[in-house]
């Protein structure tokens, strides 16, 4: 075999070589950055592989898009009559890819179209007048060429390539992987043997590409690494034949890695052109760059159970939708019903799109989320039909964003677990694990107010609206403990630090308003102005019991301060004390 090494050049080229019985490389190599989404933005260049082989019958595997197709079609007659091709296989589809298909295609009549259903489908939408000419597979389809070239096939799906096909030939064992096992850099080099020094474009790549999708990339490698590959030949970069299981055991390491982050963010999106997808990987791309785990769900693909299931898990969620006609597509509309009547109210949230004229589709969805009360983590992103590299760069960086802040809200959130049993007994311990709305009660008499800090409030009836408030002893809330008394229940916003100035040390020392905005509420207590919202409540009854008290009183009026937050929470490490 001569695995030939052409001279470099730095204008785009074709290097051709033979890698196996039968079968030849065409790598069309551009040095340049080829395109400017994410996965390109080490500049190492690309190289866009194609294979040919040829036995009884011929097959062109994926033949790369418009920005090589006339230097491709020139090398490729040099090695092939194009009359005597008999398939293109395709191991995924997409619009850049059509403009070689279509000078192939009319070039030469008799060649049939392989691909999976999906790829299948999209390719008749669009291109009716080939219907005849496409062959769709399953994994369990197989095409003999001869020779021992017994080509089977292996079904792929992921969010981002739900077409997805990988090709096998027992012949040369050489397995084609197309979007797997890829990396973006441009060399003479053919094959891996310096794998090593590849190591960051590998990985660099697996997180652009796979990293937002590990779970099903888990599933494409229990069907490849089944079949006893020597090669892979992948779509992009040196065909890998010296670190095959090195890169194999990579990969589970990496998809292992990424479902286990701390954190995770379920990306669900729908893009009918492609925009949105592009501005979906982006976003991805800032949260697993600050080690958020990515679940990318293609809601055009994902059936609404598992949308569920991945909303109820995960620790915040972004979706985003192209508008079509003025709408959300459908499958969009589906997915905001299922996260509205799932994902709790404290789950970070996030809306992006793109749109041409109107956008309603986005409008959309942040106004839902928005009345729903979800909080959003980054200014919601709009993008005037395709992306441009700012507006990449600005998915990125809100994507940084929302993974900084769900950062911040867990740790705000997390009681800290540091008691041992040995100091504080069991049943205290789960006592405090019950947790309650963090408010600050205000109380006055005559010129002098009182604030106090408390998380033991409940709402108690609907008609009149009233509230529980149990307060213990030492928390010398007199002002409030007798029918009539008035107070005002400050309900706090999480992120928000105002339980500062009522800690115990701080009511000793100095006034709590001091350096807090408030107004003063009809019944004379104050409102904290930085307050998610305020109840101003009379007390009816009075409960002395055990070392506290439990007061009922009704709720006389009340108002939402900001509509945007969430109510911060008491956590506690024992329900000894307060
Ligand atoms: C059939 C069709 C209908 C569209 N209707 C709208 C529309 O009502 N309002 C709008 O702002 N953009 C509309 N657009 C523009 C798309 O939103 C825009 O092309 C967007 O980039 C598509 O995103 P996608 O590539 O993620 O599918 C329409 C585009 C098409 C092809």
């Amino acid at each position: 075999m001569s695995a030939a090494t052409l001279t470099p050049s730095r204008k785009k080229d074709v290097q051709v070589a033979e890698i196996g019985k039968n079968t030849l490389i065409l790598r069309s190599r551009t040095w340049e950055r080829l395109k400017f989404e994410v996965e390109y933005s080490r500049q190492q260049g690309t190289t866009a592989n194609s294979y040919l082989i040829q036995a009884d019958k011929k097959v062109l595997i994926d033949p790369p898009g418009e920005s090589f197709t006339e230097i491709y079609l020139q090398q490729l007659t040099q090695h092939l009559d194009i009359n005597t091709l008999d398939y293109i296989v395709l191991g995924h589809v997409n619009p850049n890819r059509t403009a070689t298909l279509k000078v192939l295609l009319a070039q030469a009549p008799q060649v049939k179209l392989v691909c999976s259903r999906p790829a299948a489908n999209a390719l008749k939408t669009v291109f009716p007048e080939w219907e005849s000419r496409i062959q769709s597979v399953r994994s369990e389809n197989t095409l003999d060429l001869g020779q021992g070239h017994y080509l089977s096939f292996i079904t792929v799906p992921t969010p981002r390539w739900a077409d997805g096909l990988c090709t096998y030939d027992p012949a040369t064992k050489i397995l084609y992987t197309d979007k797997f096992f890829g990396a973006h850099i441009c060399e003479d080099t053919l094959f891996d043997e310096d794998w090593k020094r590849l190591g960051v474009e590998r990985r660099y790549y697996f997180d652009c590409l796979h990293a937002p999708q590990a779970k099903q990339v888990e599933v494409a490698l229990d069907k490849l690494t089944v079949l006893g590959a020597k090669s892979y030949a992948p779509a992009h970069g040196p065909v890998v034949r010296y670190s095959l299981s090195r890169f194999t055991y990579d990969y589970r390491q990496w998809c292992q890695a990424q479902k286990s982050q701390e954190l995770s963010v379920a990306l669900l999106y729908a893009s009918a052109y492609g925009n949105t997808a592009i501005l979906a990987n982006a976003i991805a791309q800032g949260l697993i760059q600050n080690a958020v785990n990515v679940e990318l769900i293609n809601c055009e693909l994902v059936d609404p159970a598992e949308i569920t299931r991945i909303i109820e898990a995960c620790d915040g969620f972004i979706i985003g939708s192209p508008t079509l006609g003025g709408h959300a597509p459908t499958q969009i509309q589906t997915a905001l019903g299922i996260v509205l009547s799932t994902a709790a109210k404290t789950k970070l949230a996030g809306v992006f799109g793109s749109y041409g004229w109107s956008g309603e589709a986005i409008d959309l969805l942040e106004s839902k989320l928005r009345d729903a009360n979800y909080r959003l983590g980054f200014e919601t992103i709009r993008v005037r039909f395709s992306p441009t590299p700012e507006t990449i760069k600005q998915c990125e960086l809100s994507g940084t964003a929302f993974a900084q802040t769900l950062k911040k809200s867990k740790k705000l959130r997390t009681p800290r677990q540091a008691v041992t049993e040995t100091h504080v007994d069991r049943t205290e311990q789960a006592v405090g694990r019950i947790i309650g709305s963090l408010c600050v009660v205000t109380t006055r008499d005559r010129e002098t107010h009182k604030g106090i800090l408390t998380s033991w409030v409940s709402q108690a009836t609907f008609n009149p609206p009233g509230i529980v408030i149990a307060i213990t002893k030492e928390q010398n809330a007199d002002l409030m403990r007798h029918p009539g008394d008035k107070f005002v229940l400050n309900i706090l916003k999480e992120g928000r630090n105002v339980r500062r100035y009522f800690s115990r040390q701080s009511v000793l020392d100095d006034n709590p308003f001091a350096n807090l905005s408030t107004q003063t509420a009809s019944n004379g207590c104050l409102i904290v102005n930085e307050a998610l919202a305020y109840l101003e409540c009379t007390v009816q009854n009075q409960l002395e019991c055990g070392d506290g008290y439990l007061l009922y009183a009704v709720v006389d009026t009340g108002e939402v301060l900001e509509n945007h937050g969430v109510t911060a929470l008491e956590h506690r490490k024992s329900g000894s004390h307060y």
